[in-house]
């Protein structure tokens, strides 16, 4: 024996109907025993209370609303059963509606509308929608008959909500069911009193109906027919990658629901619960997915926890004062006194010191229960035993449930970190000792980034996505959205990661879109869709969208960009650049940085600063966080120079190898940076900085290169021409360099604090001798690297491997995430 309940959606389109008939007939076909549930169709029950109010209000227009409900299901009729045949039904439909505008009449009449009647009428949506469907089976050949729960189901006068007779009820149903042979179509949510009065059932009132039959009848299972596939592992609305819990557990499902998850009312199915009987969650518009089976114990889940829900406005109330400390009796006459009122407690959390409790209430309550608090504890208050009664609105509830979590450690380690590491405040937190649940109060703004930032961490095998605000699409930018397109299929298939482009911006035009930009069309959708570019617009904008892990990748050479930075990782976002404006600005600006990134837990990666894709700056941050001490750098930082002093020789001219830098990449947006020595100054600056030299940019010594005419041109293109000119003055000092078995190496030396950048000659025997292309060479002699230093060598400059190194600090991100 199987029972099963179909809910509004289920029942309310003529489409909706036939998929129920289908699933009806595949169950008869297979030879099942079933009795079926239906609930009214959707929306009917509430267009129903409205119409009684507006009786009782005395407002005729009621009468044509109730039309329209009578339309809707004239309409299924129309619809689903031969014209032939339709006749008998219209009648019992306008009869059950000839019955209704009576009762409504009277309403009116006597501008009364008590519980009771308000049952009798709310009963109209079940009788309604079960008569038609019986009919419409009848019609098809089913035999079918339609059971009016009033028969079976016995309930005390407690109108709105009845309370049910198991004894009578269960007796009432066997004796029916054993007198029945055709297929029983039941109505939902309604029932009588022994007077024969109308009642209904409450919250999940159809469900309820469905638990009742299955136990009272033994069943093997009740199907609980709804329009959404199963329960799910967060609300599919604010979390795009919710799935289908396969399995849950009773009380899991009782966690869940009382934090918000509405699939289903789990205290309405306690009757079957209390039988062991398994339930299946189902959805009618997919009939084929499996759905979710909710049993006494759950299967073994994959993941720690088993769901996530929220209830997004909270209020949460505060009560604190040195007369609380130890008196017994406060939290007794606290709650006694807002549950006299009606006021019920959502979560509830005191500090072992007792000096405060807090609760959180549904914020409707709010008012009344400083009303309530203030006058029990009025002498309290007047004598200062008590300071105060706080409430704080605007806040949200999450809970994380799962037997999982039971006994397993790092839970709550996760879930803190998590909200931590994305900038979300925990106002409030509690858990119960059957850790079933852990339950936190944040703020409601930051709802959707926390459900989706603790779904991510928590279902692990399931795509989490890493969100990237991109400024600056030009080589580097470029290439590097061009290698996230070219992995992106192996970082979601492999490593569960979506690297969604949520924003990009150039100097003219900006685009920000959380849903994606996609790494494919990017350049259609910003030359398209995108507005004029405004970086504070921009900025706001991405602080505004409030997205988990979001990461702000900047590839400009800009300066004004960095202004930014500390705001972004104040905002709990991390910040990623190649762009080396601001760890070579004020030394007070590079560390402010680095404390507000380690303040928020957020990360600001810049790897690329120095020597592009090479692992440079990783380096020394692991060598100093391990305690190492640095006695010398001396390095080749350009990739320009290097593949200048690497190309150039007789019968090339120099501009032309400057220019083919360029054209390969290598040098700066404007290559005066790098021939100036500028560009190295910075980098050597930086390194020293890392290692804990606090130099200003002045402090950097810089032997210039170029001659005075080359370094005053005003324009690159100017200084092309300059280069022109001065071509003998390069070509004198590579042939020089030569004549004596040397290269030309523009090197950075930091060393006892002082850093220094030159133009020098190397013989064979130096390890700088044997470069080619645009390699960087960095020697770190330390304590540890006294006698042999630590070498890294490589191309230091150029779009892929510059490109490379910004996905390689975004992908670090992404693992320190989680
Ligand atoms: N080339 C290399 O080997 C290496 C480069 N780097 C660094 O990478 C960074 C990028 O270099 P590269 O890609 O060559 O530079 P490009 O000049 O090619 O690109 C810069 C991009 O930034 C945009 N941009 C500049 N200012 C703004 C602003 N205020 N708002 C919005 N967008 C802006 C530009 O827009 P538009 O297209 O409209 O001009 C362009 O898209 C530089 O900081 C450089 O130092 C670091 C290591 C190595
Ligand atoms: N222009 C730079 C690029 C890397 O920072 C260089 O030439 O090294
Ligand atoms: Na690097």
């Amino acid at each position: 024996m199987k029972v099963l309940k179909f809910g509004g959606t289920s029942v309310g389109s003529v489409d909706s109907i036939k998929q129920v008939i289908g699933i009806l007939e595949n169950n008869l076909a297979n030879g099942e025993k079933i009795a079926v549930v239906f609930s009214a169709m959707g929306g009917v029950t509430n267009r129903l209370i409205e119409i009684g109010k507006m009786a009782a209000a005395g407002n005729g227009e009621y009468i044509e609303f109730l039309k329209v409900v009578e339309e809707r299901h004239f309409v299924i009729v129309r619809g689903l059963i031969n014209v032939k045949s339709q006749s008998s039904t219209f009648a019992a439909v306008r009869g059950l509606f000839n019955e209704l505008g009576d009762i409504l009449k009277g309403v009116s009449w006597i501008r009364e509308l008590s519980t009771r009647t308000m049952d009798l009428i709310m009963s109209f949506g079940e009788r309604l929608s079960t008569l038609v469907i019986t009919e419409i089976l009848k019609s098809k050949g089913i035999a079918a008959e339609f059971c009016d729960a009033r028969q079976i189901i016995r309930t005390n006068e407690t109108y709105g909500m009845g309370d049910v007779n198991f004894a009578v009820t269960n007796q009432l149903i066997l004796e029916y069911f054993a007198r029945a042979s055709a297929l029983q179509c039941v109505t939902g949510f309604i029932a009588s009193t022994s007077e024969g009065i109308t009642t209904t059932l409450g919250r999940g009132g159809s469900d309820y109906t469905a638990s009742i039959l299955g136990a009272a009848l033994d069943a093997d299972s009740i199907e609980i027919w709804t329009d959404v596939d199963g329960m799910m592992t967060a609300d599919p609305r604010k979390v795009h990658n919710a799935f289908t819990i396969p399995s849950i557990s009773y009380a899991e499902a009782m966690e869940l629901s009382h934090f918000g998850a509405k699939v289903i009312y789990p205290p309405s199915l306690q009757p079957a619960f209390a039988k062991n009987i398994t339930l299946k969650v189902l959805n009618t518009f997919n009939v084929d997915f499996e759905g979710t089976y909710v049993q006494k114990n759950a299967n073994k889940k994959d993941f720690p926890i088993t769901g996530i829900s929220s209830i997004d406005e909270i209020a949460l109330v505060n009560i604190q004062g040195s007369g609380m400390i130890g008196v017994a009796g406060i939290s007794g006459r606290l709650f006694t006194a807002l549950s006299h009122n009606d006021i019920s407690v959502i979560l509830i959390s005191q500090a072992s010191s007792e000096h405060s409790i807090c609760f959180s209430i549904d914020p409707r309550d709010a008012n009344k229960a400083s009303e309530v608090l203030e006058k029990e504890f009025a002498s309290e208050i007047t004598y200062g035993y008590i300071d105060s009664i706080t409430i704080e609105k605007n806040l949200s509830i999450i809970a994380i449930v799962g037997e999982g979590m039971k006994k397993s450690t790092g839970v709550s380690g996760k879930l803190f970190s998590v909200l931590g590491k994305n900038g979300i405040n925990v106002v409030a937190t509690a858990q119960g000792s059957s850790e079933l649940n852990i339950s936190v109060v944040i703020s409601k703004s930051d709802l959707s980034k926390a459900l989706n930032a603790i779904h991510g961490v928590f279902f692990h095998s399931e795509t989490r996505s890493l969100n990237l605000f991109i400024v600056g699409v030009g080589l580097i930018g470029s290439t590097l959205l061009e290698q996230v397109r070219k992995q992106n299929k192996y970082l979601r298939e492999e490593k569960f990661l979506n690297l969604n482009i949520a924003g990009l911006s150039n100097t003219k035009k900006m685009l920000l879109d959380p849903d994606g930009i996609g790494s494919a069309h990017w350049k259609e959708r910003i030359d398209g869709e995108g507005v004029k570019t405004s970086l504070p617009a921009f900025v706001q904008r991405m602080i505004e969208l409030n997205l988990p892990n979001s990461v702000f990748v900047d590839c400009t050479s800009d300066k004004d960009i960095v202004q930014y930075y500390n705001m972004l990782l104040d905002a709990s976002i991390s910040v990623v650049t190649p762009n080396k404006v601001a760890n070579s600005g004020s030394y007070a600006e590079y560390i402010s940085l680095q404390r507000t990134a380690l303040k928020r837990g957020v990360k600001f990666l810049y790897e690329t600063n120095v020597g592009a894709g090479l692992p440079i700056i990783n380096t020394i941050q692991g060598l100093m966080a391990s305690g190492d001490k640095f006695l010398k750098i001396e390095a080749i930082l350009s990739g320009t120079l290097s593949y200048i002093f690497n190309s150039f020789g007789p019968g090339i001219k120099f501009v032309d190898v400057v220019k083919e830098a360029k054209a390969q990449g290598f040098t700066e947006p404007d290559p005066r940076d790098d021939l100036s020595g500028a560009d190295v100054a910075r980098k050597i600056l930086i390194l020293a900085r890392e290692v804990g030299v606090p130099l200003e940019s002045e402090d950097v010594k810089v032997a210039q290169l170029l001659p005075a005419n080359c370094l005053a041109a005003p324009t690159v293109e100017a200084f092309f021409n300059e280069l022109v000119i001065s071509d003998d003055y390069f070509a004198n000092l590579q042939s020089d360099a030569e004549a004596n078995g040397e290269k030309l190496r523009y090197i950075a030396t930091l060393e006892n604090g002082k850093a220094v950048v030159e133009l020098r000659t190397v013989n064979q025997q130096h390890p700088f001798y044997t470069l080619s292309g645009s390699d960087n060479i960095v020697s770190f002699t330390t304590e540890r690297y006294k006698d042999r230093p630590l070498v890294i060598k490589g191309p230091g400059a150029g779009a892929e491997v510059t490109a490379s190194g910004v996905f390689a600090d975004i992908m670090s991100i992404s693992s320190y995430l989680g």
